[in-house]
């Protein structure tokens, strides 16, 4: 009797607990779907018993790993793995959650190098006071939009002043092999040094030599600490390097939708295609045209709608994409290069063979576009580059004709003078980029006839002059053409007798005859 007591004793504050625990516990029925692996391999998992999985449901393999559902068939399901599926085997329980994918967002991913899913690579600990979001929210309906009218600085002068780049734009950087997209597109990051628009790098199969030259050049000229990095490597699961751009995309929107200004470089588009044909063929979808899956536009259709210039109804936030393309050959005309320069509104399109011939950036002039237009331009640029596109264009023309001598008119003389020195003064060096004010100084020295006194082979040394010295000497100019984006009556004058005076101390210089126009 006595060692009853004492048992009841013993018991009574745990029997307690659990009818606390009990008490607060949600009571009712929970189903879980559970399914089984079929068949693993490539990243890829065919799941069955999974009925009521929708799509791009995660799911959970247990031991921590995960795949999303992207193929929804009578009797399974075609999951992509988010790790090399390792440890996962035919005959494995796999269940529902009944959940999207989500990937951290907020400040603390400001200056962090991440995976796809957030997970830092740049061991500095945990990302602080981040919150999940998922991969792909709706884009912004046209109701929630603007127009897109403020300019985004990229630095490269050849896009500034011919095409300019509003927020809230999508322009295509496309181009051949190593003919300098990344440079031009990390360049538009690193211009926003001192601007408020925040930047996301996102690197999809890129060696990581490449992805590293990247950081560097952000860290070493940009900042570092208002960029984000996304990076899925070419070892990858193919499903992490299929969410990269989705997730960097998210990253990117926490800004927009908080009244924010965003720059997203997507690197590259081409090679997130090839993915998503090596997952669609694998999850046995039929292949279309050049093995592509059917929705392989809609796929990136989807994602560069959600970069956008918000409504002030809307917090007025911006996202701007510069996703990048890659040719062969030059084909422009292929499957997916078609496909982005259709969704995108416009087009900036590198050369191989200018940038061999030494034209860096190789921007072709000719087959580059931006769809938004000058609106989106500074006024003092707008003027100031009005007739430089035709010119230039004319020049090449006329350059052609006369490579093969004869035509030696003192007109044509000068326009080739005029054109050769336009040429000259859009070559940039990268991690180089410009201010606004630099650009107007430069641009006008061309277009007015100005710099045709300077040499043509000290043009690149003048360009840096002006980047140099314009702070300092031109004060007024500078602070007008960036406060108010115009130029007045005195501040062009200003700027005229400042260009008149470095224009002399490189053409005094200058060997006998040269600056007469070749
Ligand atoms: N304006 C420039 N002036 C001098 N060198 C440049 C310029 N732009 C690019 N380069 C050089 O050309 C090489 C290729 O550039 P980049 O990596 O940007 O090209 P890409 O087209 O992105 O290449 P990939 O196809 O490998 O992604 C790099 O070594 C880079 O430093």
């Amino acid at each position: 009797m006595a060692s009853e007591t004492q048992g009841d004793l013993r018991a009574t504050p745990w029997l307690d607990r659990i009818r606390q625990r009990v008490d607060a516990a949600a009571v009712g029925p929970k189903a879980r779907q559970i399914g089984r692996v079929e068949e693993v391999g490539d990243g890829i998992a065919l799941v069955s018993g999974l009925a009521e999985a929708r799509l791009d449901e995660l799911l959970d393999f247990g031991g921590g790993r995960f795949g999303f559902a992207q193929v929804l068939e009578e009797d399974h399901v075609g999951c992509v793995l988010l790790d090399t599926g390792e440890g996962i085997e035919a005959g494995d329980r796999v269940s529902g959650t009944g959940d999207v994918l989500r990937v951290p967002v907020g400040e603390g991913l400001l200056g962090r190098i991440v995976d796809p899913l957030g997970r830092p690579l740049d061991g500095k600990g945990e990302i602080a006071g981040a919150r999940l979001e998922p991969i792909e929210p709706p884009a912004p309906e046209i109701v929630a939009r603007d127009a897109v009218t403020r300019p985004v600085q990229t630095g490269t002068l050849v896009l500034d002043a011919l095409f300019a780049l509003g927020r809230g734009q999508r322009e295509l950087i496309i181009g051949d092999r190593a003919t300098g997209k990344t440079t031009v597109a990390l360049d538009a990051i690193i211009s926003q040094k001192q601007s408020d628009i925040v930047s996301v790098y996102v690197a999809i199969g890129q060696k990581s030599s490449n992805v590293r030259r990247a950081i560097e050049a952000i860290a070493a000229h940009g900042a570092p600490e208002r960029t984000i990095v996304v990076v899925a490597g070419p070892s990858d699961a193919p499903g992490l390097q299929w969410i990269a751009p989705f997730a960097a995309m998210t990253m990117a929107e926490y800004f927009r939708d908080r009244g924010g200004h965003a720059l997203i470089v997507i690197d590259d588009l081409t090679k997130h295609a090839a993915t998503h044909r090596e997952i669609a063929l694998l999850t046995r979808q039929s292949p279309g045209r050049e093995a592509y899956p059917g929705d392989v536009f809609y796929v990136h259709a989807r994602l560069l709608e959600r970069a956008a210039m918000l409504s002030k109804e809307r917090g007025g936030g911006s996202l701007t994409a510069l996703p990048i393309a890659e040719t062969d050959a030059g084909n422009l005309s292929a499957y997916i290069p078609t496909n982005l320069i259709s969704i995108t509104d416009g087009q900036i399109v590198l050369d191989a063979k200018l940038f061999n011939q030494g034209q860096k950036p190789a921007v072709d002039v000719g087959t580059s576009v931006s769809r938004v237009g000058g609106k989106t331009q500074a006024k003092a640029l707008r003027e100031a580059a009005s007739t430089m596109r035709l010119d230039y264009a004319q020049f090449l023309e006329l350059e052609m004709f006369t490579r093969f001598g004869g035509l030696s008119d003192a007109r044509v003389r000068g326009r080739l003078a005029r054109g050769s020195r336009i040429r000259a003064i859009l070559g940039q060096r990268p991690s180089r980029p410009y201010r606004l004010a630099e650009e107007v100084a430069l641009v006008s020295a061309v277009q007015s006839g100005l710099a045709d006194d300077v040499p043509i082979e000290a043009i690149s040394a003048f360009a840096e002059a002006v980047r140099e010295r314009m702070g300092a000497e031109a004060q007024e100019v500078v602070r007008q053409v960036e406060g108010e984006g115009t130029l007045d009556e005195a501040g062009e004058t200003a700027l005229r007798n400042w260009l008149g005076r470095l224009v002399r101390e490189f053409s005094a210089n200058a060997p006998e005859g040269a600056g007469q126009g070749r």
